[in-house]
């Protein structure tokens, strides 16, 4: 929910005006359960929950209406809550402020709305929101809960406490897990969230980057590419991009005249030559010991088509069970191979349709084939293209970052690197569409300083710039 409202903000509908359609949408279920005229208690908490009731009382003045605020105004949590707030005593709505809760009146109202707390409570409930849920339970009313009803895990349906017993729920945008176990009516309301909040990649899907202030070296993804042979380039740039993408190490596995110089490229890389000037099936055993530490394989950088080097990725793809990118020409193994695997395979539609995928230049049409194709293939696809289309598990995104510029050679490799790391830390799904979003934001940045004439090095330097969060 967090993700979809910082897209929602990045899309131009900021949260505030999510809010607006909140208060209205508990307004209307209020006009459902009781007539004008009725006494109507508003009991709100200090964070967004409350907010959303500040704004209902606005909606509601068919009503003999009275908000009780939980806490001093001073102690309001979000801006958008304390001006709808303000806005409340400057029309001289008849507000109260609860700062002792032995003070605590509720009155005798028709209907309560708990507006106490929604999908940011912790733990049980503190003062004064404890005695007010009791003051909401023992009272003849009717109660409609904001949201979920407070003291309410919304993802569990469980309280780790007291909780308010509602009657009724209104609830956000989408239904939320636990709310099916209460007994009470569940009204979910479209609160105006724009689909492609949810359908496209956005700043958002970073959230779920956040570090953990405690992590240790290896935490962040070990990373092994092989590739190399023909080209030389193209593994120093996915190794790069993993560890710009925030992989602690990056490995590259690659013939030994590829290995001189991709060390060339960058003193950061770790770099192990195998014999030979391409890869061959006689590598795989050692491949696969030395892949089995690693979080993740990327495997296809500048590798070639060469039969043995396809050959020596269908034997290794046969014994590994860990987690795979598969890019450029690795792929067309891809379709005939039965592996224990969890590959994330980023074609470019050329590729697609080499592996036996369809596609088609309307991408809402596209996502359906490449979601068919994905579930058919039983991995995730990253399909690139001016749209790009993420499929895999029944889930399916669209990225629209990126620009004309970046058909210069090596940006693939770029992404097939961050995909890499990101697979270290989040799940296949996830961790192709960031990528796909990261990369064509740094491509973004990129061609605001060089237009056309961008290349793949320049969207490593600007990758952590792209993968840096925005505040929730
Ligand atoms: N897109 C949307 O779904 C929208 C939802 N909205 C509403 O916003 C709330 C969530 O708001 P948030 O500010 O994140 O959290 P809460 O209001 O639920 O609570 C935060 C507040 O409560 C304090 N607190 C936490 N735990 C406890 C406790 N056990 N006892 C007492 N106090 C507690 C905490 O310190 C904070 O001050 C969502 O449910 C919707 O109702 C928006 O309208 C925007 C769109
Ligand atoms: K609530």
């Amino acid at each position: 929910m967090a993700a979809v409202d910082v897209n929602a903000e990045a899309l131009g509908v900021p949260r505030k005006q999510l809010m607006e359609s909140s208060g209205n949408a508990v307004a209307r279920v209020c006009r459902d359960l009781v007539d004008p005229g009725a006494t109507v208690a508003i009991v709100a908490g200090r964070g967004n929950n409350g907010g959303d009731a500040l704004v209902a009382a606005r909606f509601l003045q068919v009503y003999d209406v009275t908000v009780h605020l939980l806490g001093r105004p001073e102690t309001i949590a979000t801006d958008i809550a304390r001006e709808n707030w303000d806005a409340l005593v400057a029309s001289e709505l008849d507000h109260r402020t609860v700062t002792d809760s032995a003070a605590f009146d509720l009155g005798d109202p028709d209907l309560v709305v708990d507006a106490m707390l929604g999908t940011g409570v912790t733990g049980s409930l503190r003062e004064p929101e404890a005695t007010a849920a009791k003051a909401i339970n023992d009272a003849d009313a009717s109660v409609l809960a904001v949201d979920v009803p407070s003291g309410i895990d919304a993802d569990t349906g469980e309280a780790a406490g007291d909780a308010v017993d509602a009657d009724h729920v209104v609830t956000f945008h989408d239904d939320k897990p636990g709310l099916g176990d209460l007994d009470c009516d569940v009204t979910v309301a479209d609160i105006g969230i724009p689909a492609a909040a949810e359908r496209f990649t956005g700043p958002g899907d970073l959230l779920a980057l956040r570090r953990d202030a405690q992590s240790h070296k290896g935490d962040h993804g070990d990373v092994l590419v092989v590739g190399g042979g023909p080209y030389t380039g193209a593994p120093a740039l996915a190794a790069q991009a993993a560890l710009r993408a925030g992989a602690d190490l990056a490995r590259v596995a690659c013939p030994e005249h590829v290995a001189r110089e991709v060390q060339g490229y960058s003193e950061n890389l770790i770099v192990r030559g195998f014999a030979g000037d391409r890869l061959a099936p006689e590598h795989v055993p050692d491949l696969l010991g030395f892949a089995a530490d690693r979080d993740v394989v990327v495997f296809g950088p500048g590798l070639g088509d060469d039969d043995d080097s396809l050959d020596a990725v269908r034997a290794f793809l046969d014994s590994y069970d860990g987690t795979a990118v598969v890019d450029a020409d690795a792929l067309q193994v891809v379709p005939d191979v039965d592996t224990e695997a969890t590959l994330i395979c980023t074609p470019h539609q050329g590729e697609l349709r080499q592996m036996g995928g369809e596609t088609d230049a309307d991408w809402d049409v596209r996502r359906d084939l490449v979601s068919d194709f994905a579930a058919d293939l039983g991995h995730t696809l990253l399909v690139k293209g001016a749209y790009d289309v993420i499929a895999g598990g029944d889930e399916s995104r669209v990225n629209r970052t990126g620009n004309p510029g970046m058909t210069v050679g090596g940006t693939g490799d770029v992404l097939a690197g961050a995909t890499g790391a990101l697979a270290a830390v989040l799940p296949p799904l996830d961790a192709a569409a960031v990528a796909a979003y990261a990369n064509g934001r740094a491509g973004d940045l990129a061609a605001d300083e060089f237009d056309g004439g961008l290349v793949a090095t320049d969207l490593l330097e600007r990758l952590p710039e792209a993968l840096r969060g925005v505040d929730e």
